[in-house]
């Protein structure tokens, strides 16, 4: 699948958003190695803080169908820059991506910026840095 097909896919799942408060609609399509597709959009809560972003249901998706090896990620949202990522989102992804994976970033008006995870992340706390007293 290519980079456009990705965005289109991350397009289309973003009008199932659920966002009765903020109206603000993210769709995410990610891609596994296997050529496994799963999108995700942002589903909100009338508790604020329990919405989840676009990203982390795309990823949380293809995680609990046991997919752990991914190709590339597409976000897109009604921003004037590409949309970036909330820090929750960076840091979920930083768990399961490999630096040097794509992550294509757009808006409705098709402008991309693409980045590395280790771009999107730098320095980032990852599961290698845990229980190295043991
Ligand atoms: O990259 C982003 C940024 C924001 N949101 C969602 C969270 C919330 O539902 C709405 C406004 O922050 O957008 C995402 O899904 N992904
Ligand atoms: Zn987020």
């Amino acid at each position: 699948m290519n980079k456009q097909k990705l965005i289109e896919e991350a397009k289309r799942i973003r009008n199932e958003a659920y966002t009765p408060y903020s109206k603000f609609k993210v769709g995410a399509a990610l891609l596994t190695k296997d050529g496994s597709l799963y999108t995700g959009c942002n589903i909100e809560n009338a508790a604020y803080p329990v919405t989840c972003c676009a990203e982390r249901v795309a990823i949380f998706k293809a995680i609990s169908e046991g997919h752990h090896d991914f190709q590339e990620l597409a976000v897109v949202a009604d921003t004037e820059r590409p949309v970036p990522p909330c820090g929750s989102c960076r840091q979920v992804m930083s768990e399961f991506f490999h630096p040097g994976l794509q992550i294509h970033l757009t808006n409705l008006k098709d402008s991309v910026k693409t980045v590395s995870m280790d771009e999107l992340l730098p320095f980032s706390f990852s599961p290698n840095d845990l229980n190295k007293e043991q």
